[in-house]
């Protein structure tokens, strides 16, 4: 099967690697460069799914390809305080959009402050961790738990979940 993931960031072309691998599937993965038609630093999950649905689309259009996929990342703030948001977006020609959520945590304060007050979280992670393009390797939640969760593999469970509808038809092998 042939799909198309809306990003050419390599810890989501990884991620995305990695689920199929799991899954079984023959896959040829493809990563186009699209945009997301959100703010770069979604601040909900409802921008943040909009933000993976918009990926997906174009990602599909961009070519004769099975799939779309569209991953995102974004913050919401809670009354517990901020947490990571990321989500999956599949689309194919037929079918309704179909959703996959990744793990959830609070960032620390002094992160969060930075978020509130405007900076993106890529930027504000590497000056925090001391790093350079943390959003490209192990992520955010790679570097809150200590490399036990990294981006690729948080991803590649919400792949896993969206695809799931599609995988139970059995017909895309
Ligand atoms: O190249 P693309 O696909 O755009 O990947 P991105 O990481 O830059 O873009 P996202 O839309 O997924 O994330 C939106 C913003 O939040 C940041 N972000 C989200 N999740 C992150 C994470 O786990 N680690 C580091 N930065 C993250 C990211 O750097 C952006 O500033």
């Amino acid at each position: 099967m042939k799909i198309a993931v809306g990003t050419k960031n390599p810890a989501k072309l990884q991620a995305v690697t990695l689920a199929f691998e799991k899954m079984g599937y023959n896959a040829t993965i493809t990563g186009v460069n699209v945009p997301s038609d959100v703010s770069d630093q979604p601040f909900s999950d409802d921008e943040t799914v909009r933000g993976a649905i918009n990926r997906a689309t174009a990602a599909l259009a961009a070519g004769a390809y099975d799939f779309g996929i569209g991953l995102e990342g974004g913050v919401v703030d809670t009354k517990y305080g901020m947490m990571l948001s990321n989500w999956c977006a599949i689309v194919s020609p037929q079918e309704p959009v179909s959703l996959g959520g990744g793990v959830r945590m609070l960032l620390p304060e002094t992160i969060a402050a930075e978020v509130r007050q405007g900076r993106e979280l890529g930027h504000v992670i590497d000056d925090w961790a001391g790093r350079h393009d943390v959003a490209k390797g192990e992520g955010t939640i790679g570097i809150l738990t200590h490399g036990h969760i990294t981006r690729s593999a948080m991803f590649r469970d919400a792949v896993i979940c969206a695809f799931s509808p599609f995988a139970l038809r059995g017909d895309n092998a």
